[in-house]
């Protein structure tokens, strides 16, 4: 079977973008995860499946793959990336969609200046919504509820590690990092991302605070290993620093890829996420 797609990446973050509105594709994980390979396939984070609505009101649904194949719930840059691929393909008119996720609807608007800021819902704190199994952890030292202590084995060694628990529809554990560039991301993400407290894995976020209105931030994602930038890695570290009191919303997150900016107000606020969504090429594939 042959497969149309397009190559997009959002500051770094890049997809293979599908068109399935009037065709549909479904492929198997291991299809997926090939198409996805850098050396045997076109290579992508992620891979977005752009699909007709099933719930009254929405204009497009979107399903996510990582790069391992599993389907997942969310995806910050691929929003973003999704908006510039329905506009472009002619798919919607509108500044503004609602587009159906497995975790809920989330509203992209296509700014003037051609930027992207995208309503990504309210963040959640419940460990069962990650899901985090918390039996038998005590919370922060300083009593914030967010931040839970994970022992986290190094390969060398033991280390307890205190992570912020934040779901944005799919699940974040953030570290606050003296230097996000020293950050130990490939070491010690893979165990956080597999670490038996989660049993459908974490990403794990690098936080590292330059100042009220600015982090510096690297995600080692589940399923698809450290990215250039992770969109709702960022809204997740944001939404963490504002609840331990160490950033003021917007703020302005570097990532090796590019720069975000987050913004949320607190309580059941929704987080705005802004930043690039850019085509690379388009193509042709066997599958
Ligand atoms: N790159 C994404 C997140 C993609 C999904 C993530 N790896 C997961 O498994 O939850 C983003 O920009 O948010």
């Amino acid at each position: 079977m042959k497969l149309t797609f397009t190559k997009m990446h959002g500051a770094g973050n890049d997809f293979i973008v599908v068109d399935a509105t009037t065709n549909p594709v479904e492929l198997s994980a291991a299809q997926w995860q090939r198409l996805a390979d850098r050396r045997f396939g076109i290579g992508a984070d992620q891979i977005l499946v752009v699909e007709k609505p099933v719930t009254a009101g929405c204009d497009f649904k979107y399903r996510i793959f990582n790069n391992d194949g599993s389907e997942v719930e969310q995806c910050g840059n691929g929003a973003r990336a999704f908006v510039k691929f329905v506009t472009e393909k002619g798919l919607t008119s509108k500044d503004s969609i609602r587009v159906e996720t497995m975790k809920g609807i989330i509203s992209p608007r296509l700014e003037a200046d051609g930027s992207i800021t995208v309503d990504m819902g309210a963040p959640r704190f419940d460990p069962a919504d990650l899901p985090f199994d918390a039996a038998g952890l005590g919370g922060w030292p300083e009593g914030d509820d967010t931040t839970w202590p994970l022992p986290v084995k190094l390969a060398v060694g033991a280390k307890t590690v205190f992570v912020s628990l934040v779901s944005m529809g799919n699940p974040h554990a953030v570290q606050v990092v003296a230097d996000a560039d020293t950050a130990p991301v490939e070491e010690m993400g893979p165990l956080i991302e597999r670490h038996a407290r989660f049993p459908k894995r974490v990403n794990a976020g690098f936080m590292q605070v330059v100042d009220r209105g600015h982090i510096r931030l690297r995600v080692y994602e589940r399923g698809s290993g450290e990215t250039l930038a992770c969109g709702t890695g960022a809204c997740a570290a944001v939404v963490a620093g504002i609840r331990r009191g160490l950033l003021d919303s917007p703020v302005r997150v570097s990532a090796r890829g590019g720069e975000l900016s987050v913004a949320w107000a607190g309580g059941d606020a929704p987080v705005y996420l802004s930043g690039p969504a850019v085509t690379v090429f388009e193509g042709e594939t066997e599958v």
